[in-house]
C-alpha cells in the first residue's frame, strides 16, 4: 500500500487542496463535553526530513475552529483514479506541528498542579503509535516541570520524592530491578519495592531523568530507530511538611511505549513479537479501559453499579486506576495526549488514535468525595475520629472487657489534627508512641485499640469491595491490531495469563513470583508443619559474601539454577523470606533472610497486598 501512496502523491495532494471542509460528521460530531476532571489534547508532529526525502506528505490539518482535525486517506478503487476519504474529528486542544513544548506544558501540565498540591493526583499521559513523539513531548515536559518544583513555594510546604519506573509486560522495573504493583486496602496503588528519592533541587531532579532514560529499554521499529519499548513513568509524590493538612499529592508523567501495526512486525524476531504483543495488550487494555469510562457520563453515585471498566488486568492500568476506577474517591484530574504521526502512510493508525482521543473527549465523569459513615474509618473527619477515642474507650472501661480502654487515650494527643485515613495511615511504632504519652497507658492497650481501628477498616473495606481480594475480572475479546487475544480470566495481582493457558504456576516461574512452600524442613527455627511464603529472586540481588539462612554461603548461581542429578532433573531458587509480621494475618518481607528452595517444595503461588499504614503485606 505505501508503494501504491507514494505513486500516487501528486493525486493526493491535489485532491487535499480541493477539500472543502463541511461540519464534522454524525459519530464524530458529538459535542465535546465540558469535562473538568479529563482534558484531551493532539500534538501534531512536524514531518521529518527523512520523511519529506522519501516522499511522504501531511495527512493531518488542523482547522482554524478550535479543536477540529481532518484527516485525508487516499481510497484505492478497482477502476479509475484514487479518490479522497476524508473524515473530522474535534478532539479538544490541537498542537500543531508549529507548536512549543513550552505551549503544552502551560495549556496541559501546569493547571494540574494546584489539585496535586492540595492532595490530589494529576496524571499526564502520552499515547500514540510508535514515532509519533510522545517521548520527544514527555522529556521536554518533565524538564520544564523541573523548573517550576523547584522555583520556592513547592519546596518550601512540600517535601518531593520522586520514583522513575517502566512497566514491560505485566513487569515493574526501575533501574532495571524489578519491583510490584499492588492495591493496598484503602484502594490505591503501591510500589512495591520500586526506589523513590527525595529531591530537593532541579539538578537533582534533571540527573534521575537523565539516569532513568539511560535504563529505558528501547529498539529500532519500523518507524522509529530508537523506539521505547516500555512505559516510562515519572512519579512525583509531594508530602505535607506541616502535618495533618492534607493526603500527599501525586503527579504521574506516563510515556507510554508505541503501538506498531501487524504490517511493521515483518521483520521482527521472536523476542521482539512477544515484546510488541505485550505491549499491544496493555494498550489494548487502555482502550478498554477508555471505551469504559466513555460509555457513561456523569457522576457514579454510591451504591450505583459503574460501567465495566477492566482497570486491573495490566500493570499500566492499575497505575492508572485513579483515572478509570468509577468507585474512586480522590480528586483525579488527567491530561491526556495523543501524538499523532502527520504522514499520509500512517493514516490508519492516525485514525486509531484520533478516535480514542475523541472517546474520550466526550467523556465526563466525576467521582464523589468519601461520605462520611460511622463504619468507615477513613471517612471520618478529625473531630469524629476524637469522638469515637473518647467515645470507644470510654465504653471498653465500663465493660471492662476490653483491653483497649483503660485509661482512655488521650484524642488530643493521638489525633490533634488527623482524619481517619491519616490516623490509619501513621506507622504503628508512631500510633503506639503517640497513645503512651497519655499517662498510665501501656504498649499492649496501644496495640489492642491500633488492631481494633484496622479491623474495623478491613471490615469496611471488605464490605465495600475495595481491595479487590480475590475477585476474578474478565475481559471479552480484545482487539489487536486484526488479531484477538482470547479471553483473560485473572486475580488481581497475579500474572495475566490468556485462558486455555495450562500451565501450572512452576511452568511459569520468575523472580518476583510469591510462592508458598513446604520447605521448613530446610529452615532452622521453623516446625515442620509450618508452611512458608518465600518471594523468588532475581538473579542479580546477590551480592558478594552473602549467606543463605542456613548460614551457607550463597553462590549467585543458586538463583534459577537447574541441574541433573541422577537422572532427575532437580530446579532450585533463591528466595526471600516473608516472616510474619506483628499483628494478625500481616507479614513483612525480610530480603536478606534467603533461602535456597526446591521447585518441588513450591506447593502454589499466592499474592501480596502491601499495607502503607502498618508496613506489613497481607496474603491473597
Ligand atoms: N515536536 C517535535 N519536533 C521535532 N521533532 C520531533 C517532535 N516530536 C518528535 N520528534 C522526532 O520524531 C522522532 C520520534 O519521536 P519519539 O521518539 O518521541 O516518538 P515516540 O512516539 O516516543 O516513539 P516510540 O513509541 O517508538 O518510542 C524523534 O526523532 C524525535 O526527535
Amino acid at each position: 500500500m505505501e508503494q501504491y501512496l507514494l505513486a500516487n502523491v501528486s493525486r493526493y495532494q491535489s485532491l487535499v487542496q480541493r477539500f472543502q471542509p463541511q461540519r464534522p460528521t454524525t459519530t464524530e460530531n458529538k459535542d465535546v463535553a465540558d469535562c473538568s476532571n479529563i482534558v484531551v489534547a493532539i500534538r501534531i508532529r512536524p514531518i521529518l526530513d527523512h520523511e519529506i526525502l522519501s516522499g511522504q506528505v501531511p495527512a493531518i490539518f488542523p482547522r482554524s475552529e478550535s479543536g477540529v482535525v481532518d484527516l485525508h486517506e487516499l481510497k484505492r478503487v478497482i477502476r479509475g483514479q484514487p479518490t479522497l476519504n476524508s473524515s473530522a474529528f474535534r478532539v479538544g486542544n490541537v498542537f500543531g506541528a508549529d507548536c512549543p513544548t513550552k505551549t503544552l506544558y502551560t495549556n496541559l501540565l501546569q493547571p494540574l498542579l494546584p489539585s496535586v498540591w492540595e492532595g490530589g493526583v494529576g496524571t499526564l499521559f502520552a499515547f500514540g503509535q510508535t514515532g509519533s513523539g510522545k517521548t520527544h513531548t514527555i522529556s521536554g515536559l518533565e524538564r520544564l516541570l523541573a523548573e517550576t518544583l523547584f522555583d520556592g513555594a513547592w519546596t518550601t510546604q512540600r517535601k518531593l520524592y520522586v520514583s522513575m519506573f517502566e512497566l514491560a509486560g505485566n513487569s515493574a522495573y526501575a533501574s532495571r530491578a524489578p519491583f510490584s504493583i499492588l492495591e493496598d486496602s484503602f484502594g490505591n496503588t503501591q510500589l512495591v519495592g520500586a526506589q523513590e528519592l527525595s529531591i530537593k533541587s532541579k539538578s537533582e531532579f534533571l540527573e534521575l531523568i537523565e539516569n532513568a532514560t539511560s535504563f529505558r529499554q528501547t529498539a529500532g521499529t519500523e518507524k522509529n530507530d530508537g523506539s521505547s519499548r516500555s512505559h516510562a513513568i515519572c512519579r512525583i509524590r509531594a508530602a505535607n511538611v506541616s502535618p495533618g493538612i492534607s493526603e500527599d499529592g501525586i503527579l504521574y508523567l506516563i510515556d507510554l511505549a508505541g503501538s506498531e501495526a501487524a504490517r511493521d512486525l515483518a521483520n521482527h524476531s521472536a523476542d521482539r513479537l512477544k515484546e510488541t504483543r505485550e505491549i499491544n495488550i496493555s494498550l489494548s487494555i487502555l482502550k478498554d479501559c477508555i471505551r469504559g469510562i466513555a460509555s457513561t457520563t456523569g457522576t457514579v453515585k454510591k451504591g450505583q453499579k459503574g460501567p465495566y471498566i477492566p482497570f486491573r488486568q495490566s500493570t499500566l492500568t492499575k497505575v492508572l486506576k485513579h483515572v478509570f476506577d468509577p468507585s474512586g474517591i480522590r480528586n483525579s484530574k488527567t491530561a491526556v495526549l495523543a501524538c499523532i504521526n502527520p504522514s499520509f502512510l500512517d493514516t490508519p493508525a492516525t485514525k486509531n488514535t484520533l478516535r480514542y482521543a475523541h472517546m474520550l473527549c466526550s467523556t465526563e465523569i466525576k467521582y464523589q468525595a468519601a461520605e462520611h459513615s460511622p463504619a468507615i474509618p477513613k471517612s471520618w473527619s478529625n473531630k469524629f475520629i476524637r469522638s469515637y477515642i473518647t467515645k470507644e474507650l470510654h465504653q471498653a472501661v465500663i465493660l471492662t472487657c476490653e483491653k483497649s480502654g483503660n485509661p482512655v487515650i488521650s484524642p488530643s494527643i493521638l489525633a490533634p489534627h488527623e482524619s481517619g485515613a491519616q490516623l490509619l495511615a501513621i506507622p504503628l511504632n508512631k500510633f503506639i508512641a503517640r497513645c503512651l504519652r497519655t499517662k498510665g497507658v501501656t504498649e499492649s492497650q496501644a496495640k489492642a485499640f491500633h488492631a481494633k481501628l484496622w479491623r474495623l477498616h478491613i471490615d469496611s473495606t471488605r464490605a465495600s469491595g475495595v481491595g479487590h481480594k480475590g475477585e476474578i475480572d474478565t475481559i471479552e475479546q480484545v482487539p489487536i491490531s486484526g488479531e484477538s487475544v482470547l479471553s483473560v480470566t485473572r486475580i488481581s495481582t497475579r500474572d495475566l495469563m490468556s485462558e486455555g493457558d495450562l500451565r501450572t504456576f512452576k511452568d511459569r516461574i520468575r523472580p518476583g513470583m510469591v510462592v508458598r512452600c513446604n520447605a521448613a524442613a530446610n529452615f532452622p527455627g521453623s516446625s515442620s508443619q509450618e508452611k512458608l511464603v518465600m518471594i523468588l529472586c532475581p538473579q542479580n540481588v546477590v551480592g558478594k559474601n552473602m549467606k543463605d539462612a542456613l548460614g551457607n554461603e550463597v553462590n549467585p548461581s543458586y538463583c534459577l539454577e537447574k541441574t541433573e542429578l541422577t537422572g532427575i532433573t532437580h530446579q532450585r531458587y533463591l528466595c526471600a523470606l516473608v516472616l510474619s509480621g506483628g499483628l494478625a494475618d500481616s507479614y513483612e518481607v525480610s530480603i536478606w533472610r534467603q533461602i535456597v528452595v526446591d521447585l518441588s517444595s513450591m506447593e502454589t503461588e499466592v499474592s501480596l497486598e502491601y499495607d502503607p499504614a502498618t508496613r506489613y503485606y497481607h496474603i491473597c
